[in-house]
């Protein structure tokens, strides 16, 4: 049964609206090391960005979790939200339940951390909902059972990240374009970490060696040697700037400071190959929203 009411009143506003999930680049990454369970030691910067899926919630007054349509491809009790809810539910004992309404815009595997962004969008917006007032930091910690990257989108900004990327810093990133290119494949992301060739001791570096321009990837040669059309995606998008792999792919993006040459570079792009413009965003646009309400 749907119910029409809420007993918080201050959350009534926030049932039936539409609320962002957004993505995320690595705009570096280096891997420094693996922990006994086989989990890789990260350094990464995470640079939020304007692209979003969204995300509505139906109160139920039932003990149900279920989705209003589901993902192809995706089982419901593995799908993200569903998992995030569920897991809400059996952290605090709260009784009610909720029907997820999803608006999937980033692409799945693409390692712009969609799936863990609507996660985390569904932990923080339910916390609130649900009057359940878990903290930030118990917030991350439940999502961090779910995957390594719900952890920075419940944070919800730019960071410099470690350990396995649960350990952030807030930073401020100049909020330039940027130009994702998708190339047409799937990356694996626990493939590419299993993968026999991956870099994994890569030396720790600080943020000023980040700042003065280091920004590789230490996944790019095992992914573009397993998956071509990566290789093909930043030869492509290297007439246009500097290409670069987002997490373990498939995703590459360029850094444009000029909007006019992003727009060229997109128009020119997206006849061969699919393009998303975007913007860097210290604050994510959940955070945003939140702090309207
Ligand atoms: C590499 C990163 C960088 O932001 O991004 P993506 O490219 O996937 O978006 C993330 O650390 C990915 O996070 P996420 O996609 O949530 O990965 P998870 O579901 O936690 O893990 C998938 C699998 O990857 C491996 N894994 C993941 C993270 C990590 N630090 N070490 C690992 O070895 C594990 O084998 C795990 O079973
Ligand atoms: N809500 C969701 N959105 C996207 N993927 C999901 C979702 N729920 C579960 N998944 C699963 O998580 C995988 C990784 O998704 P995603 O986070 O979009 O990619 P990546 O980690 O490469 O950025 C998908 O291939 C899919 O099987």
């Amino acid at each position: 049964m749907e119910s029409n009411v809420t007993e918080n009143p201050a959350a009534i506003a926030g049932w039936r609206e539409k609320w962002p999930a957004p993505a995320k680049l690595n705009l570096m990454l280096k891997i420094t090391g693996r922990r006994a369970d086989g989990y890789h030691l990260l350094q990464t910067v995470f640079q939020i960005i304007d692209l979003c899926d969204w995300l509505t919630f139906h109160p139920l007054s039932e003990d149900k979790v279920c989705l209003q349509e589901q993902i192809p491809g995706v089982a419901e009790t593995d799908e993200l939200t569903v998992r995030a809810a569920k897991l809400l539910k059996q952290h605090t004992g709260y009784a009610g339940g909720v029907r997820i309404e999803l608006e999937k815009n980033l692409p799945m595997g693409g390692g712009l951390g969609g799936g863990s962004s609507d996660a985390a969008t569904t932990l923080v917006v339910l916390n609130r909902l649900w009057d359940l007032r878990l903290s930030q930091q118990q917030l991350m910690q439940l999502g961090l059972q779910l995957g390594a990257d719900v952890p920075i989108f419940v944070f919800g900004h730019s960071a410099w990240g470690e350990g396995v990327g649960e350990e952030l810093q807030a930073i401020t990133l100049p909020e330039y374009w940027l130009l994702i290119i998708k190339p047409d494949c799937h990356v694996n992301t626990r493939q590419i970490f299993l993968a026999e060739g991956l870099t994994r001791n890569s030396a720790s570096i600080k943020m000023i060696d980040f700042i003065a321009g280091d920004y590789s990837n230490d996944c790019t040669a095992i992914v573009t040697s397993m998956y071509p059309e990566v290789k093909n995606a930043i030869r492509a998008l290297s007439e246009f700037g500097e290409a670069r792999l987002t997490g373990t792919g498939a995703c590459v993006f360029a850094v444009f400071v000029d909007e006019n040459a992003a727009r060229a570079a997109y128009a020119a792009l997206q006849s061969e190959w699919v393009v998303y413009l975007a913007r860097g965003q210290n604050q994510s646009p959940l955070y945003k929203k939140l702090d309207r309400e």
